[in-house]
């Protein structure tokens, strides 16, 4: 992982706050696998950090600490934000909010007249300490006093998302996984591969999940409910677990430290309610995680009808297996392409 401070592609996310809000806790839950009440002893950020994550896109996270004023003028905001692909602000919900308002307006409007396309993204963050009714007026609030203050300044025509997040909970994955969503140019095409997977192997719902972090990508477009993202989020923690084991056994018996060269991970595990949770390997440390429920009342048909059910599913993720492949590929050409002509990153 590359230590950076300034990032010029477009897959650029860039958080910012006030101090204490909770964005350096999040960088470390999501994306360093920290335990959520180790943050407690996480020191105040002093100066812009920026970290590299190679997945489906190369993201940038960038952290700009609370304390910085961004407006002064030896700091230079105006390169920054034209390079950034999404604006994440994240506000402390547990504590007087208004100050964090109206710097994220200030902000908004600076962001927006120098780089239009940016996404506005905002947390409003550490809800696992609010009531669920305090929850939804915390939120109806911070969004009405939000609208306001951007229509005082003319810009009522700005799209800014809200998300309700906890680092307790899987609320802050859901809330990446969409911001990170918008940055990948080539979303409905994976989409539309996705839906046709689900469709022609009975699944009912698959995932597309960067394995280190837990955000998924890309998913097909029936909704997303919270619980079916756990399970499938927490079988690539019990897989990896699994195949670590076997790993080291396998050492140990031929007297090898070095991991062996294996093939791709697939799992698949038959849960007690007859679903079944699927697994395989994609590329750039992707995995495509599906649950596939059984309906079946007849317990020896179920069995046999799993089986030929699954044998179809690995060939058509196969098959999507290589039009990933392809469409990477492809999307890494275009880059080639832009930075031969002079427009691609610096
Ligand atoms: N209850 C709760 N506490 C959180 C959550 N996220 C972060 N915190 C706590 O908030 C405190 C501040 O978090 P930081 O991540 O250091 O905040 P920051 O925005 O990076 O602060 P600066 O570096 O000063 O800009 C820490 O004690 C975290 O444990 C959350 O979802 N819920």
């Amino acid at each position: 992982m590359e230590q950076k401070v300034e990032s010029d592609t477009n897959a650029t996310i860039l958080l910012m706050g006030l101090r204490r809000g909770g964005k350096s806790s999040i960088c470390k839950v999501v994306f360093h696998n920290m335990q959520p009440l180790d943050t407690l002893y996480l020191e105040s950020t002093l100066k812009p950090t920026s970290e590299q994550f190679l997945s489906l896109i190369d993201l940038s996270v960038m952290e700009l600490p609370g304390q910085l004023n961004y407006f002064e003028p030896t700091y230079d905001s105006e390169r920054l934000f034209s390079s950034v692909g999404a604006l994440v602000y994240v506000i402390d919900s547990q504590d007087e909010y208004l100050n964090a308002l109206t710097n994220l307006s200030m902000i908004i409007e600076y962001a927006y007249k120098v780089n239009p396309q940016i996404h506005i993204e905002v947390l409003i963050h550490k809800i696992d300490g609010l009531s669920e009714d305090y929850r939804m007026d915390a939120q109806r609030d911070i969004m009405q006093r939000t609208g306001d203050e951007l229509l005082d300044l003319g810009l009522e025509g700005v799209q800014v998302s809200f998300y309700l997040t906890s680092i307790f909970d899987h609320s802050i994955y859901e809330a990446f996984s969409r911001i990170v969503q918008k940055l990948i140019t080539e979303l409905p095409s994976l989409e539309n591969m996705l839906d046709n997977l689900v469709a022609h192997s009975s699944i009912d719902k698959v995932f597309l999940f960067d394995v280190n972090s837990k955000i998924y990508v890309a998913t097909d477009s029936s909704p997303v409910d919270i619980q079916t993202y756990e399970v499938c989020a927490e079988f690539i923690d019990i897989t990896i677990d699994l195949d670590d084991l076997y790993l080291e056994s396998e050492n140990k018996n031929n007297g090898n430290a070095q991991p062996t060269n294996r093939n791709e991970i697939r799992s698949v595990s038959h849960l007690s309610n007859g679903s079944v949770l699927y697994l395989k390997q994609m590329i750039r440390g992707l995995a495509l995680v599906a649950l596939i429920r059984n309906d079946e009342e007849n317990s020896s048909a179920k069995d046999s009808n799993m089986d030929e059910l699954l044998t179809v599913i690995d060939y058509n993720v196969g098959c999507f297996k290589k039009s990933l492949m392809k469409m990477w590929e492809s999307a890494k050409f275009k880059t080639a392409v832009n930075t031969a002509n002079g427009n691609g990153s610096a």
